[in-house]
């Protein structure tokens, strides 16, 4: 069997017993790690006071070695919150009105994908093969390349991929489009991001489909396909089952009074349209008013990318529009949204998430939305909540006993709400067991045995001569 080489922006450590962090991906992929043996590679989350990055660690547990690179400021300015975060992430998300375009800040990112290659060739063995995940990293297969990589090397992205018009807006898509074509295999989240991808080099006659899952670009074929990931349905089921032990969860509940409750827990990013949700859970009120005091909204938010201008200015206008609900609709003994910031726990979120009637998921766009799935897999099988999920989360084209709106229309996603909380029991039952039975058999594991059997199969077109 191969060695497995994993590299991502972030690493999730494991703990000092080497038991992987909580969160799917990070679970699912320690355990291809732990049998094939291999690599983690990737940011150290430190940055440096030198120019010139200096700081590689490697942590062994078991057949696991975690290397661990340190970043200048400078890199960590213009690769992490330049690049990828003002100028990918927005971009990918469709909001072209977001993205700062700036040559110092793609320097660096190339610059930085240059280091993570030199590092990872002199570790590398003949039969390695490697996976890199996400925007952060695209060019590298092809400075692996340039630097003679000629091992089997897979790539997942976990946003999507935005359409011709969109992308072509990028000044260096032509770059980026040639670099993702010198993988042996493009993993997407869903058919829609893969057709998306084929119509960028259909666009500019680079490349095309020659079959379902093969594409032939820039000279020749590599492999391309749709791999949405997945989550641990059966331990988050476990996990909310035994939920009420949690002593924040009973504390929640009893705190409601007795008022239905809803749940929104996102990442504070302007790509998961929490403004529109609360516009739209105002527009209910409103039109709802014996509601008042029977309903609530936990929002769970925790701060994210703080250094990025956009978010600080996102995080400023969530504040005021629950500042602004709650005056004009709380009243001394309700508040209608509880806004918090903390970052909560698997064990709590799955307790909350079951607690909850309805979950809100109303992302502007979003490449698969893992709460929307969290939200399933902790619903009481007797009594189970209903989803309220945007259409342009990837996990719309999977989980289609959610009642879909169209973020962008406060009136429909708020007669979805009124929709959500009056649903029979047995409609609720039968729409979530379609989705957990989905879930169950499409899980983390699944994600990641499927991307990683396709990446052994996928045709070599640089194969060692
Ligand atoms: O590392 P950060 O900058 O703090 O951001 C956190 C992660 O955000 C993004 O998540 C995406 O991946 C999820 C799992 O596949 C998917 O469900 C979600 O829709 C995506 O937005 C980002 O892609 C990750 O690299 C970040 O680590
Ligand atoms: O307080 C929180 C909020 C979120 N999450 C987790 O963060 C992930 C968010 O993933 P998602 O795909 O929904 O969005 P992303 O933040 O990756 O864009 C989910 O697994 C959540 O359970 C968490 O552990 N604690």
């Amino acid at each position: 069997m191969s060695r497995l080489v994993v590299v991502s922006n972030r690493v999730p450590l494991p703990d000092e017993n080497g038991n992987p962090p909580p969160g799917g991906l990070a679970v699912a992929v320690h355990a291809a790690l732990r049998e094939s043996g291999g690599i983690w590679m990737g940011w150290s989350g430190k940055t440096t006071g030198e120019e010139e990055p200096t700081g590689l660690t490697t942590l062994e547990h078991g057949k696991i070695s975690y290397v661990l690179t340190d970043l200048t400021q400078a890199d960590l300015d213009e690769y992490y919150n330049g690049f990828a975060n003002r100028v990918l992430w927005p971009i990918f998300h469709c909001r072209l009105d977001l993205a700062e375009y700036a040559r110092q800040e793609m320097a660096g990112y190339f610059r930085v994908n240059r280091l993570f290659a030199e590092r990872l060739v002199p570790m590398l063995e003949p039969d390695d093969v490697i996976w890199v995940h996400d925007y952060h990293l695209i060019p590298l297969a092809a400075e692996l390349r340039k630097r003679g990589v000629k091992n089997r090397i897979g790539f997942f992205l976990h946003i999507p991929w935005p359409p011709a018009d969109i992308l072509t807006a990028l000044p260096v898509y032509e770059i980026i489009m040639r670099d993702l074509a010198e993988y042996d295999l493009a993993g997407f989240q869903t058919d829609y991001d893969l057709d998306n991808f084929v119509g960028c080099l259909r666009r500019e006659k680079w490349g095309d489909r020659t079959d379902k899952n093969t594409v032939h670009a820039f000279g020749h074929d590599f492999a391309a396909g749709a791999y949405p990931i997945g989550i641990e349905t059966a331990e988050f089921a476990r996990l909310a089952e035994k939920a009420g032990e949690a002593s924040m969860v009973g504390e929640m509940e009893q705190s409601l009074n007795g008022s239905a409750l809803m749940i929104g827990v996102d990442r504070l990013d302007y790509s998961k349209g929490i403004s529109h949700r609360i516009d739209a859970f105002e527009r209910y009120l409103t039109r709802n008013p014996e509601m008042a005091g029977k309903l609530t909204l936990l929002q769970v938010a925790p701060h994210s990318r703080s250094d990025v201008k956009e978010y600080l200015d996102m995080q400023a206008q969530v504040e005021a529009h629950c500042g602004r609900v709650n005056g004009a609709h709380g009243t001394i003994d309700w508040v209608p949204i509880r806004y918090v910031n903390q970052s909560l726990t698997r064990p709590v979120l799955s307790g909350l998430y079951r607690l909850a009637k309805v979950g809100l998921v109303t992302p502007l766009r979003d490449g698969m939305n893992l709460v929307a799935k969290e939200y399933i897999a902790s619903q009481d099988p007797e009594d189970p909540g209903v989803l309220v999920l945007s259409r342009f989360a990837g996990a719309a084209r999977e989980l289609d006993g959610a009642v879909f709106i169209n973020p962008y229309d406060t009136d429909q996603t708020a007669a979805a709400i009124g929709r959500a909380l009056e649903m029979p029991l047995d409609e609720r039952m039968a729409r979530w067991r379609r989705m957990m039975d989905h879930l169950l058999k499409n899980d983390v594991g699944h994600w990641c045995r499927s991307f990683l059997d396709d990446l052994s199969e996928a045709p070599l077109h640089h194969a060692a001569t």
